[in-house]
């Protein structure tokens, strides 16, 4: 449904080139929900405008639902939906005007496009809210709406970027439960893009990392994660202690993959419920005091630390998630 080949797109600012895509392959099947997972500016939503024809990229191949990108832009921007961050709803409207109108924009009669709307408003709930203006709407169900108007024309792709930003769990987690219900049902191919790692991890049949405009990793979460073998463990020591606490876990010849992330070392281990008592021992015997110690199975965070030597959260972070 969807293939790239050595992708790639560079903004000219301020004087200055920025690489913001370096040349991506990508290779989405028909029917598959696939996410893209990066941190703040790593290329994901130049990734999606170039794939959606909105920007041309500057080299590189890419098929889209059946049409070139380069050759018919046309012909790809008929058979996709994209949901852009944040949406381009219009508040006066109501519900079912807003749909009806997107119907007739992508050249549907009146009577068709008010069908459809009728149709993409039972599929995300929102037949109860049909008459309601646009902009009384809670965040949630104005999320639900853009998704509505990406999919009015029903089209086999559908691009959402970053759908969940903003929302509370709760509505992250419905959310996500209608999107998989569109992919059941009709048999959509799903790609999206997040920055929430867990979102990633429950909701996507692949998972393609990307990171300073490069994939460094992709495959289902399962494959992904067991490339972390073992387990992960975390110690929290007083920060000043730090140095201390990576000498004495160094010592233990089974600890690999040894990070400091904040207050904490983190580092894997074959079998923590081995090494965990040797591990209290020294740091008692060194007179570190532990805050916690936690023990987990491997996230996609690690994947990205192996991967990168940062940790995605603090990426996210600092740049204000
Ligand atoms: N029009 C533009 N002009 C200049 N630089 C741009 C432009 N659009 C994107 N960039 C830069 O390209 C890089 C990738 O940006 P992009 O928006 O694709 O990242 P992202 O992964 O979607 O990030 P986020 O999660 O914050 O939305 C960033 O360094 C960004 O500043």
């Amino acid at each position: 449904m969807i293939t790239t080949r050595g992708l790639a797109r560079s903004f000219k600012s301020g004087g200055q080139r920025i690489d913001a895509v370096k040349g991506v392959d990508i290779d989405v099947p028909a029917g598959e929900g696939v996410t893209l997972l990066g941190p703040n500016g790593a290329g994901k939503t130049t990734s999606f405008r170039m794939l959606t024809t909105l920007i041309r990229p500057t080299a590189g191949t890419a098929t889209v639902a059946g049409h070139d990108l380069l050759a018919d832009p046309a012909g790809v921007r008929r058979r996709i939906g994209y949901v852009a961050q944040g949406g381009g709803t219009n508040g006066e409207h109501r519900v079912h005007e807003e749909i009806e109108l997107q119907g007739q924009l992508y050249g549907m009669s009146r009577a068709e496009a008010r069908r459809r709307a009728g149709e993409v408003m039972e599929q995300l709930d929102l037949t109860e809210l049909r008459k309601r203006l646009v902009k009384t709407l809670s965040g949630g169900q104005r999320r639900r709406l853009d998704i509505a108007l990406g999919l009015v024309h029903s089209p086999p792709v559908v691009f959402l970027d970053e759908p969940t930003t903003g929302l509370d769990p709760q509505s992250r987690a419905a959310l996500w439960r209608r999107v998989h219900r569109l992919r059941s049902e009709l048999g959509t191919t799903v790609f999206v893009t997040t920055h929430y790692l867990e979102e990633a991890d429950a909701f996507s049949d692949r998972v393609i990392i990307i990171d300073h405009g490069r994939i460094i990793a992709e495959g289902t979460p399962e494959a992904l994660k067991a490339k972390v073998a073992g387990h992960r463990v975390e110690i929290t020591v007083p920060i000043e202690l730090i140095p201390s606490a990576v000498a004495v876990t160094e010592r233990l010849a089974d600890a690999s993959n040894l990070f400091v992330v904040g207050d904490s070392v983190r580092f894997q281990v074959p079998k923590a419920d081995v090494m965990l008592p040797h591990l209290i021992r020294a740091l008692d015997f060194a007179q570190i005091p532990t805050m916690s110690i936690q023990v987990v199975q491997p996230t996609l965070d690690d994947i990205f630390l192996l991967l990168t030597g940062r940790s995605f959260r603090d990426d996210a972070n600092s740049t204000g998630m």
